[in-house]
């Protein structure tokens, strides 16, 4: 983001705050927030205290980041034996407190416009790793998304979506993928979320409204409160799939690409 762009969404109160209000572990002045809370539950959307506004841009979660209990992976390390060397450096790594960032798929979510595109693309450069949009490998399979919509209807985007994502979480990991807002409806995508580093995007309606090219998105200019409804639908779903938490109207693009890219270094794995 760019300052000017940044400065537009930084003006003036959120008119919805997305943000759940959870046990903040942060410091004032870092760029997002972190909750050792499970990652199942649904969060309402409270207003904004002033100490909740300091503290919103510090990680609201981090299952699995440095400094979880890693008991059971040093458990099925000695029952092993011998293993093969890269298996080896790999619960090296875990020891000192890492995953090669190499070793997994780092996923984004979160709604409309927050920004998964633009800072996964940052954070891959950042981590020296391909980026991939699911909704872009959508298109690119099967045509414009709103077309798709048009001809087939939801559900069958919902289908496609599921089978794109599944495929691409299935392909290899080393990557970033960037997933369609809507796509955490799905269960079974749910599901393979648990097996990867899960980033929260979050921002508000009046950012979004300020900063996102409303012709690009027909809802939004037509429907300014959709945002904050389909958010309201959505967060607990993105709450339950989600490792960490970045609001992206708080701090710059460039900020929280390094941020999350060294989120994404530390982090240690779920299971
Ligand atoms: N801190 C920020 N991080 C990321 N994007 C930001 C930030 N601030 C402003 N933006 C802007 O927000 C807009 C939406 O970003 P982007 O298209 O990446 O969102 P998205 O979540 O991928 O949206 P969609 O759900 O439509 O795919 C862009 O114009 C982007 O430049
Ligand atoms: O929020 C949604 O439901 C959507 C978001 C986009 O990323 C696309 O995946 C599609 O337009 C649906
Ligand atoms: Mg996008």
């Amino acid at each position: 983001m760019s300052g000017s762009r940044r400065a537009g969404r930084q003006a003036g109160p959120p008119s919805v705050d997305p943000t759940p209000a959870r046990s903040l572990t942060g410091t004032p002045g870092s760029e997002a927030r972190e909750s050792g809370a499970p990652k199942t539950g649904a969060v309402p959307l409270p207003p904004m205290s002033p100490i909740t506004a300091a503290l919103s841009v510090v990680p609201l979660k981090r299952r699995g980041a440095r400094g979880q209990n890693s008991t059971s992976q040093s458990a099925a390390d000695s029952a092993d034996g011998a293993a093969p060397k890269s298996l080896r450096a790999r619960r090296r790594r875990r020891r000192r407190g890492t995953v090669k960032v190499t070793e997994r798929v780092l996923v984004f979510v979160g709604p409309m416009a927050a920004g998964k595109t633009s800072l996964g693309k940052r954070v891959a450069r950042e981590l020296g790793v391909p980026f991939v949009d699911s909704d872009a490998v959508f298109v690119r399979a099967h045509g414009p998304i709103t077309d798709f919509f048009a001809t087939h209807g939801e559900p069958e985007f919902r289908r496609l979506e599921a089978e794109v994502i599944a495929a691409e979480l299935a392909a290899g990991s080393g990557k970033v993928l960037a997933l369609g807002g809507g796509a955490v409806l799905t269960a079974s995508t749910r599901e393979l979320l648990a097996h990867h580093p899960v980033v929260l995007l979050m921002t508000t309606q009046e950012a979004v409204l300020r900063t996102a090219n409303l012709s690009r998105r027909p809802l939004l200019r037509d429907d300014p409160n959709a945002w904050g409804r389909i958010l309201q639908e959505r967060k607990p779903l993105y709450d339950e799939v989600a490792d960490v938490t970045y609001r992206t109207d708080r701090a710059t693009k460039e900020q929280l690409a390094r941020r999350v890219a060294s989120w994404a270094r530390s982090f240690r794995g779920k299971r």
